[in-house]
């Protein structure tokens, strides 16, 4: 799948790793649309994790990025959401995992524990694996629930 349009997002945990990985997506050419958060200021990761999953769930965006302290909030909140798969990766072959087996549409980053090197492999990842179908396509049919 051809990666044209990202949306990314965080809290204040994730503000720093965020805003690097905004310029590596633009240097790569990708088009990114950010949520924020724009300053260090403490903020609620449900604030940006329900309209960014809105955004990859109306297909506006062709996969998003979530970055948190823990990953674990942000990834919560996003999987509520219909036909998000939100998965917390924290080394490449987990993100490569995620695409591969999961079709993972977000991509959630613990920024309090991933480095930045580890997290651009996770993006590169994430943004360059495509979903095998199969029998993983029968086993994330049965996930909805919601
Ligand atoms: O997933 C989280 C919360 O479940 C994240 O780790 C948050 O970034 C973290 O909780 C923020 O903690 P803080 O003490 O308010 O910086």
């Amino acid at each position: 799948m051809k990666i044209s349009k990202i949306a990314i997002g965080g809290d204040h945990a994730g503000f720093e790793l965020k805003n690097n990985l905004v310029k590596f997506l633009q240097n790569k050419g990708i088009e990114v649309e950010d949520f924020g958060p724009f300053t260090e200021e403490s903020c609620d990761y449900a604030d940006v994790a329900h309209p960014l999953s809105e955004t990859v769930q109306s297909k506006k965006v062709d996969l998003g990025i979530l970055i948190c302290g823990s990953g674990n909030g942000i990834a919560i909140t996003a999987n509520k959401h219909q036909g998000i798969r939100a998965a917390i990766c924290w080394v490449e072959e987990l993100a490569a995992l995620a695409r591969q087996h999961n079709d993972a549409n977000i991509l959630v980053l613990p920024a309090r524990f991933i480095s930045e090197a580890e997290a651009i492999k996770c993006v590169e990842k994430f943004i360059t694996e495509d979903f095998e179908g199969g029998r993983h396509l029968r086993r994330i049919e049965k996930i909805p629930v919601n």
